[in-house]
């Protein structure tokens, strides 16, 4: 079954004061680097003993070791690397500084491995395939510290030479020594310019423009992702001249944002907390630093952890008018929901039907969540936590629930299964995992659940469709597609202004002139997550 890991990254960026947590910067010109972190030349215990001289070029630190084993489970055990890290770091009672370093060190050498693997490319003697696997995620972890964290060269390479010897054997650690040393011979923007040339300016000075295989290996995505995205933003009507910086924040680490649940917590009691109002959602506060599952509202399910896009989709669908009634805000008393049903149809793990089942509780609604998974299921039902009274949680296909209980809601969310395209800077490990090929699986499941969710909503009745991908096969297609087939089995839908409705619900101009009439949030130019969004309201 296809599907995305849970949203959001959990552990991301706990700390970005850490020793490996400064801002990765290592684009500028060789010896004019700021201020190196300790921990990489430190490869003792987390807790700041340091081993004799000999010693400590033998072994390893506990947080390159937890990163190697978090890669190690990602690429030997298919595994997510949010959902292990926090796993992992506990098991070597890393916080603060260190587990910064080992987040940073984790997603970094994940996220750049295309580009890391064609640097090392040209250093290694034989084809990287011939490689042992292992070995090839320590020289990608080393080459993280030597080209993007302010390690210091000698300590990047005797930590990881150490790391080599310590989890694979001598003569793996050999090699490493051999290759590492060669990698600062230039910093990351020489060998990108090396491996991926920017292309030439014109004569006039226009500024070349970039094929998606340069791109590609600049900024370390699959071509087919590059093509992809270059296609999503001339598709919602944006610039292709923006590629190249939504592929850079791609690779920047996402900010963590919390969701106030309307009705349980007030936004100003979370940000008593620390952090700031979000830029878009009014439940939304973003964290500066610390670990958001050690609050307690958090704790309590009262606040969670969500990406803001994910928030602005949930509160258009409650925006939206019904039977051609103008949009409303989703603040407290500006609408009246009273006796109103809502659905959300994919539901696991929760985190929308976390705002939605807040708000119904709040406005007089009720709801149920339907998720085909069972143990999402589990998850959904923690999310609703304090609103359980009008929010009931299903296992069961959504599919079929537009057949079951025709005409039985007043709003439904189709949050649908997707390749997650639009998320790849929280899913560190995503673009390396989604094939082309996936589009094909996912491109049934999306139309019949939005079918289904048409079904299911009565005339007058409002869906919203979503995805975490700008992918145009799994947005504007499948709606105009499902649009289409229904106005030919008799059931004709108005596809709504979404960008206008989402103005409305959150009180703020968000999209902007570049829309219309669906919603297409972008991590470079609205720092969320790439949510796409469409809102059919269903004919009589
Ligand atoms: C993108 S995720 C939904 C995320 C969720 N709305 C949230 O905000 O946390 C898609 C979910 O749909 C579920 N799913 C896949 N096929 C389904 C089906 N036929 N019926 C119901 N749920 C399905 C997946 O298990 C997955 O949990």
């Amino acid at each position: 079954m296809p599907e995305t890991p849970d949203r959001p990254s959990r552990g991301e960026r706990p700390d970005r004061g850490g020793p490996g947590g400064q801002r990765p910067d290592r684009s500028g010109p060789r010896g004019q680097r700021p201020d190196r972190g300790s921990t990489g030349g430190r490869p003792g215990g987390p807790d700041g003993t340091r081993a004799p001289a000999r010693e400590r070029l033998r072994q390893a630190d506990a947080p390159r070791t937890a990163a190697y084993q978090v890669l190690r489970e990602v690429d030997g055990n298919d595994a997510y690397a949010n959902l292990v890290l926090p796993g992992v770091l506990a098991r070597h009672r890393l916080a603060g500084r260190d587990a910064g370093f080992a987040t940073e060190l984790t997603y970094g050498t994940l996220r750049m491995r295309g580009l890391y693997d064609a640097v090392l490319a040209t250093l290694v003697d034989r084809p990287l395939a011939m490689l042992d696997a292992a070995t090839l995620d320590v020289l990608r972890l080393g080459t993280h510290q030597l080209l993007a964290m302010r390690v210091p060269d000698h300590a990047a390479v005797a930590s990881t030479v150490g790391l080599a010897r310590q989890e694979v054997g001598t003569g793996a650690s050999g090699l490493v020594n051999a290759v590492l040393r060669k990698v600062p011979e230039r910093d990351l923007a020489g060998w990108q310019e090396l491996l991926a040339p920017h292309a030439p300016a014109a004569p006039d000075g226009t500024p070349g423009v970039e094929g998606d295989a340069a791109l590609a290996v600049r900024h370390s995505h699959p071509e087919w992702v590059v093509r992809a995205l270059r296609q999503a933003l001339v598709g919602h009507g944006r610039s292709p001249a923006e590629l190249e910086a939504l592929l850079a924040a791609d690779n920047a680490p996402a900010d963590v944002s919390l969701l106030a649940r309307p009705g349980l917590l007030d936004v100003a009691d979370l940000l008593a907390d620390g952090g700031r109002a979000g830029t878009w959602s009014p439940f939304a506060v973003t964290m500066d630093s610390g670990s958001p599952g050690g609050l307690r509202a958090v704790r309590e399910s009262r606040a969670r952890v969500q990406d803001e896009g994910s928030q602005l989709v949930a509160a258009a669908l409650v925006g939206a008018g019904l039977d051609g009634a103008a949009a409303s805000s989703v603040l407290d008393g500006a609408a009246d929901h009273r006796g109103e049903r809502w659905l959300d149809l994919c539901a696991g793990p929760g985190g929308k039907s976390s705002l939605l089942s807040a708000l119904a509780r709040r406005d007089g609604a009720s709801g149920v969540a339907v998720e085909l998974a069972p143990h999402r299921a589990r998850l959904v039902e923690q999310a609703v936590r304090g609103a359980e009274d009008v929010w009931q949680v299903r296992t069961g296909d959504g599919r079929t629930v537009g057949e079951d209980e025709p005409g039985g809601y007043d709003r439904a969310l189709v949050d649908a299964p997707c390749t997650g395209l639009g998320a790849l800077r929280r899913r560190p490990e995503a673009r390396w995992r989604r094939t082309p090929g996936d589009l094909a699986g996912l491109a049934g499941l999306q139309r019949s659940l939005l079918a289904s969710a048409l079904g299911a909503v009565r005339p007058g009745g409002v869906v919203a469709y979503v995805t975490c991908s700008p992918h145009l096969a799994e947005t504007t297609a499948v709606v105009e597609d499902t649009v289409r087939r229904a106005a030919k089995d008799g059931t004709q839908v108005e596809v709504l202004d979404a960008a206008a409705v989402l103005d409305a619900a959150v009180g703020r101009e968000v999209t902007g002139s570049a829309a219309g009439p669906h919603v297409q949030l972008w991590p470079h130019a609205h720092g969320t997550d790439g949510m796409f969004l469409a809102l059919l309201r269903r004919g009589a």
